[in-house]
């Protein structure tokens, strides 16, 4: 760890920008997570960003695990992604007409996740979520929906329910102004959990156009799927008539090159993508089966559209980045990840503080518990304010992590295995610091 991380975070220069963000912003931010309220400190206010690194308007430089929340998989301002940015500025930053890279994207998603023959590019995970769920409920003609207990998928009105995320760091899973009709709609169970599942296709399966579900959860913390969790969730879908669709805007291509539906062997209906297919600019998307996806428009009769959809900046970002991702990446990925999670592990064993780590890739999350985390209940039990406190000490000593303990952390394959022992060593001085 450099000698610079050892000083104390300076934040004179955040603390003001946050003042003066927060008289014309609502909380200062536009998205609740980054105003740092459930760990009582003042944001990290970001300058600039490059490899595993990021470094704030204080002067402070933080190994970072938040990576935009998940799409850098790359790293911050890769090169090759940025020269793709700047190349296709200058040719024009949108059209509302089509152009060659939509095309190159498009066969690349479709090659590279096996349930997508045919997608359509959005502008962000919450676009794609609720686009493919009103082509779900348009496709079998059916209304309600069956989500899981602490997952996100985005704030649209129907899927913000019993949510993660943000929305769990600040206790507000249900949010007001999402109509009671529209709430009815909404079934949830807790994750990892068939039984519940089947109870209520008993009940209403003839009226659910969906499961939606987080193939490995990671808005709750990160909970991978239990062993035949996806499997039967496709069984019963198939067994009513329902669609499943597997929420990607995480895991595709986080996970794996084939997303976590490759990773896994089961093949949705429909998928929703977002974060990494976009490098790190606006980017969604929902694909899935042709006789689906051929009833959006023009095609078909169900409406979605967007002024900015298949930007070519982004396409280019996210076009690059998909084209950076190989067996080799994810490798690596796997490496790094198990040995964060051995060496955290490692760290509270030898502390004998309870800690329970979960990880899928390089999806990796310490929980304040010592209990096997496996759904959403499990995780709130964890101690909140040992995670506050771990926070605040990690941040002294130079790492970057989400600030929540609903939130996982993301290796990026340009962290080097100085980055991961580095951070093992800090997690020892943060929970020795408790
Ligand atoms: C699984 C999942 N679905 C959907 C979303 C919504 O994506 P966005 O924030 O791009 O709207 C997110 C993240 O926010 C997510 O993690
Ligand atoms: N967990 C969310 C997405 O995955 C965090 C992003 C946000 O709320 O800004």
């Amino acid at each position: 760890m450099s000698e610079q991380n050892r000083q104390p975070r300076r934040e004179e220069r955040s603390r003001n920008a946050f003042e003066e963000a927060k008289q014309y912003m609502p909380g200062g931010v536009n998205s609740p997570v980054r105003a740092f309220k459930s760990v009582g400190l003042t944001p990290v206010y970001a300058d600039h960003g490059t490899g595993s690194r990021i470094y704030d308007i204080d002067g402070n430089s933080f190994i970072d695990y938040v990576a935009s929340w998940g799409p850098l998989i790359m790293g911050h301002a890769h090169p090759e992604v940025i020269s793709a940015i700047q190349e296709t500025a200058v040719k024009g930053t949108s059209f509302g007409a089509p152009t060659l890279i939509e095309t190159e994207m498009a066969k690349l998603v479709c090659e590279r996740v096996p349930s997508i023959d045919v997608v359509r590019m959005v502008n962000s995970g919450t676009e794609a979520t609720m686009s493919a769920i009103r082509l779900a409920r348009g496709a079998t003609g059916r209304s309600k929906i069956l989500k899981f207990e602490g997952s996100y998928h985005g704030h649209a009105d129907s899927l913000l329910i019993k949510a993660g995320s943000g929305v769990a760091t600040l206790g507000l899973p249900d949010s007001p102004g999402v109509p009671e009709g529209v709430a009815a709609n909404t079934i949830t169970v807790p994750y990892n959990d068939l039984e519940s599942v089947r109870l209520a296709f008993d009940k209403f399966g003839e009226q659910i156009a969906a499961i939606i579900v987080e193939p490995v959860a990671g808005n709750m913390g990160v909970v991978p799927p239990a062993a035949g969790f996806l499997e039967g969730l496709r069984r019963i879908t198939v067994e009513y008539g329902s669609l499943l669709i597997f929420d990607e805007v995480m895991t595709g291509f986080r996970v794996g090159l084939h997303s976590a539906q490759g990773r896994f062997g089961v093949i949705p209906d429909l998928t929703c993508l977002g974060k990494v297919i976009g490098g790190g600019l606006p980017v969604g998307a929902y694909g899935g089966r042709r006789d689906l996806m051929e009833q959006v428009a023009p095609v078909g009769p169900i409406y979605q559209a967007g002024t900015l959809s298949g930007n070519p900046l982004a396409m280019a970002a996210g076009y690059t980045t998909l084209k950076l991702l190989n067996e080799e990446v994810y490798t690596r990925l796997e490496e790094l990840g198990a040995r964060l999670a051995a060496g955290f592990e490692k760290n509270a064993k030898e502390l004998g503080v309870p800690v329970t780590i979960n990880r899928v890739g390089s999806m990796v999350c310490p929980f304040f518990t010592d209990q096997a985390v496996t759904n959403y209940d499990v995780a709130k039990s964890s101690n909140l304010d040992h995670f506050r406190a771990y926070f605040g000490h990690m941040l002294q000593e130079g790492i970057s992590v989400a600030p929540s303990q609903f939130e996982g952390m993301f290796i990026s394959g340009v962290h080097s295995i100085q980055d991961i022992d580095d951070t093992i060593e800090a997690n020892y001085n943060a929970l020795k610091a408790l």
